[in-house]
């Protein structure tokens, strides 16, 4: 679904990917993984077209990503940011708004008004769907802009930090919300710092250090303080507690 072939890409006229090989195949759930500003992000916004390859190939679904035009099959939810946008939406309308890759400019129909219910419904937030969302916390924020790309029902979900600064009761309810996703056949790539709650989904880790792709594979049980959801990977408490190094500072060459 997702073929990213020797990638590079500069931002602010400094090298960020140097050489990058991802493939993502349907139905499997890949976690990137890495220290900050490996690269995490730039790699999967040069995916989903925001952050142009200076050299590499990308293929979505197949097809050559210059292109590439059926955006409604990938649901992408960046980094963490606000479903508010300085405008008085609703949480139903933010949500809405996820369907405008199938929809084009037409009015929303009646199937376009059940999947915005079905995806508020996931993500345990239909009983705020007339609030205005900047009245919602952090957590909530992101479940509107998770539930706005599942609006679009995609078959690849990309998502950038999903977990973060989310209270353990909605990264709960947002885990449920993959979980039965992925049983249904969606394949799911998501930038990680841990896999927290997410563990047992996870079906490959590709951990990325100075833009390159350091080790693949599946990943390990994380164990001890590393696993805990919120807990910070770059910490200077590790030097003198070599018990503590987790597997993802090893793997991403953190101190
Ligand atoms: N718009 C930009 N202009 C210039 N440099 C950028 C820009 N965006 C990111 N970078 C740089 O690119 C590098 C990779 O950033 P990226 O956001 O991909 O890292 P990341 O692995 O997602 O990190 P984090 O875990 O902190 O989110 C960093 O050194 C960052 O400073």
């Amino acid at each position: 679904m997702v073929s990213l072939r020797g990638a590079t890409a500069s931002l602010g006229g400094r090298p960020v990917l140097r050489g990058v090989d991802l493939t993502v195949h349907r139905g499997e759930v890949v976690a990137l993984l890495g220290g900050n500003g490996s690269g995490k992000s730039t790699t999967i916004r040069a995916v989903v077209g925001q952050v142009p390859l200076t050299t590499g190939e990308l293929e979505l679904f197949g097809t050559p990503s210059r292109r590439f035009r059926q955006w409604r099959r990938i649901g992408y939810v960046p980094q963490r940011t606000t479903a508010a946008s300085g405008v008085p939406a609703t949480v139903r309308e933010v949500v809405s708004t996820g369907r405008l890759s199938r929809t084009g400019l037409r009015p929303l129909g009646r199937a376009d008004r059940a999947a915005v219910t079905w995806a508020l419904e996931l993500v345990g937030m239909a009983n705020r769907a007339d609030d205005s969302v900047n009245a919602l916390s952090g957590g909530q924020h992101q479940r509107v802009l998770i539930a706005r790309a599942l609006a679009s029902d995609p078959e690849l979900l990309i998502m950038d930090e999903p977990m973060a600064g989310v209270d353990l009761a909605s990264q709960q309810v947002l885990a449920d919300t993959l979980r039965q996703r992925v049983a249904a056949g969606t394949t799911v790539l998501l930038v990680l710092h841990e896999l927290g709650a997410l563990e047992s989904l996870i079906d490959r880790a590709v951990v990325l250090r100075d833009g390159l792709v350091v080790h693949e594979g599946a990943p390990p049980a994380a164990t001890g303080p590393h696993a805990l959801p919120g807990h910070d990977h770059v910490h200077p408490h590790a030097t003198t507690e070599p018990g503590r190094t987790g597997f993802l500072d090893t793997w991403a060459g953190q101190p």
